[in-house]
């Protein structure tokens, strides 16, 4: 039997990075060897207790949580926390009681550039939040970018709004120095941004569905998704959620469902446009030296089968 596909979640859980984390639980073409925490939809204190309280709810406490880096990766300390989207506990206000477990000796980094040297070209990262931990185990050890298989970042708007403001989507706008460093890092990179996560959408109607199923994560997610969903209502009039998450870390598990395009990605770190992603598709040679030229390229998500990627996410959500 071929060996399963080793990924290492880099997550700030989260409601959609709870659905996300027990897909990826419950897909038998990977195997999750270890979380790797970082603030965004929580602080990073609160992401690493959700992430032990949620492979305790998957009874995989065997699962190694590494805690990732607190401030941005040019040390700034005034984060922007989703609280509003997730609840201020980040998995929809359910207070749940305190993990037992805790979180292993080694940072994020560590881990990262740990198992990406135990096992070249065979790790792939799914990042679901800012990308300061991988930023940093780039810039920690040279050879990070070529032992590591691939990273599958959920980030950007490419030809599309951001969701924090017209130009920025949330995860890069979190830390878009740590994100332009990766994007510029010659890693295997492949993006999944709001102009694909916008497409994948789980209607109220889904989600009667998971409720009336026996499923354990099932069961779980319908208690935390109410404030995602009274988010999405009151911020896109929509009746129903975006699947960030979740299409992520499927890109990863089943590459099929997505088609993408080659070209150089940069990140705008300052002025209004801060956090914005710009896609140089190649085509063509301009007469000056740009800030794209001879950069490495990196794979930006352009199509995604949405209901094929929905039906994976009910399935494997109601059969847990
Ligand atoms: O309006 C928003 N502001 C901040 N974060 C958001 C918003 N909508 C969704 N997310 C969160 O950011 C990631 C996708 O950009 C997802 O993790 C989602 O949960």
């Amino acid at each position: 039997m071929a060996e399963l596909k080793k990924i290492i979640i880099d997550t700030d859980p989260g409601i959609d990075d709870a659905m996300a984390i027990f897909l990826a639980l419950e897909s038998p073409e990977v195997e999750v060897i270890g979380l790797t925490t970082i603030y965004g939809n929580v602080y990073t204190t609160l992401a690493t207790r959700n992430a032990l309280h949620l492979l305790e709810i998957a009874g995989r406490t065997d699962i190694p949580v590494a805690e990732g880096s607190h401030v941005t990766i040019t040390k700034g300390t005034k984060l922007r926390i989703a609280d509003f989207v997730h609840g201020t506990d980040g998995l929809g206000n359910q207070n749940f009681p305190p993990p037992k477990g805790k979180p292993i000796e080694q940072s994020a980094t560590e881990f990262l550039t740990e198992q990406a040297s135990l096992y070249p070209g065979q790790v792939t990262v799914v990042a679901l939040g800012p990308l300061t931990n991988i930023a940093l185990a780039i810039q920690s050890d040279p050879a990070f970018a070529k032992n590591i298989g691939q990273i599958v970042l959920l980030g950007g708007a490419f030809a599309v709004n951001g969701n924090v403001n017209p130009a920025a989507e949330a995860n890069i706008f979190g830390d878009p120095d740590a994100a332009d460093i990766v994007f510029t890092s010659g890693a295997d990179v492949l993006a999944v941004g709001l102009n694909i996560t916008h497409q994948v959408v789980l209607t109220d109607c889904d989600r009667d569905k998971l409720a009336q199923s026996n499923g354990k994560f099932a069961q779980y997610l319908c208690k935390i998704l109410d404030v995602y969903f009274g988010y999405h209502h009151d911020a896109y009039s929509t009746k129903g959620v975006y699947l960030h998450d979740p299409t992520t870390v499927l890109a990863a598990v089943d590459p099929s469902l997505i088609t993408c395009v080659e070209g150089v990605v940069r990140v705008q770190t300052i002025g209004i446009t801060r956090g914005l992603t710009l896609f140089y598709n190649k085509q063509k040679r301009f007469g000056e030296v740009t800030e794209w030229s001879d950069k490495p390229s990196v794979k930006v998500a352009v199509t995604v089968d949405a209901p094929a990627v929905v039906k994976l996410v009910m399935e494997r959500l109601m059969k847990s």
